[in-house]
C-alpha cells in the first residue's frame, strides 16, 4: 500500500513541483498585496464609508478567492514532495530552515486574517506604518525559503 503511494509519488514528481510552484507564486501574490491594502486602508479611507465596503470586500475576495486555496494547495503540494522518495534528506539543515520558514509565513496569513476582521468590526488600531513593517515579513521568509531549497545546504 505505502509503496503504491511513494510510486505514485515519484512518477508524477516534476508535475507536484510544478503545482507547488504555481500554487507558492499565487499564495505570495496575495501575501504581499494584503498588507499593501491595509495600509491604504488605514490612511486613506473613513471607517462606515462606501471606499470602506470597497476595500473590505477586495480584501475579502483577495483572502478568501486567492490565498486561502493557494496556501492550501502549497501545503498539499509541498507535503507530496515532502513524502516523494530521493527528495528531502532530513540530515541536512535546509529542509528545517525551510519548514521554520513556512510555519512563519503560514501564521503571517492567518495573522492578516485576523486584521481583516478588524476592519470588518471597524476596530483596526495599527496604523499604516506597522502595515508597511509588517510587509517585509514575507520578503524576509521568501528570500529565506528560495534560498533553502535551491542551495540545499
Ligand atoms: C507550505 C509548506 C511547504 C512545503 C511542505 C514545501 C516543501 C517543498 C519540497 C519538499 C520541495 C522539493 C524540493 C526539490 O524537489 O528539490 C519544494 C520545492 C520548492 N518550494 Fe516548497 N514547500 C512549502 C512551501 C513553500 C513556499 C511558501 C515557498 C516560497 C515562498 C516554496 C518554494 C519552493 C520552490 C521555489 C521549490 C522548487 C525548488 C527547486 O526545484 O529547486 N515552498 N517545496
Amino acid at each position: 500500500m505505502l509503496g503504491t503511494i511513494t510510486d505514485f509519488l515519484a512518477d508524477w514528481y516534476l508535475v507536484t513541483k510544478s503545482l507547488h510552484v504555481v500554487s507558492v507564486i499565487s499564495w505570495m501574490a496575495g501575501i504581499f498585496y494584503l498588507p499593501r491594502l491595509f495600509v491604504y486602508h488605514v490612511e486613506q479611507v473613513q471607517a462606515g464609508s462606501t471606499t470602506d465596503a470597497i476595500f473590505q470586500t477586495m480584501e475579502r475576495r483577495l483572502l478568501r478567492g486567492i490565498m486561502n486555496p493557494a496556501m492550501v494547495a502549497t501545503w498539499v503540494f509541498g507535503l507530496a514532495l515532502v513524502f516523494t522518495p530521493g527528495v528531502v534528506d532530513w540530515s541536512f539543515a535546509w529542509p528545517w530552515v525551510k519548514a521554520a520558514a513556512v510555519l512563519g509565513m503560514t501564521w503571517f496569513h492567518h495573522w492578516l486574517g485576523l486584521r481583516r476582521k478588524e476592519f470588518i468590526a471597524g476596530t483596526n488600531t495599527r496604523s499604516g506604518r506597522t502595515y508597511r513593517m509588517m510587509n517585509e515579513v514575507p520578503t524576509v521568509l521568501m528570500v529565506v525559503i528560495v534560498f533553502s531549497v535551491i542551495l540545499r545546504w
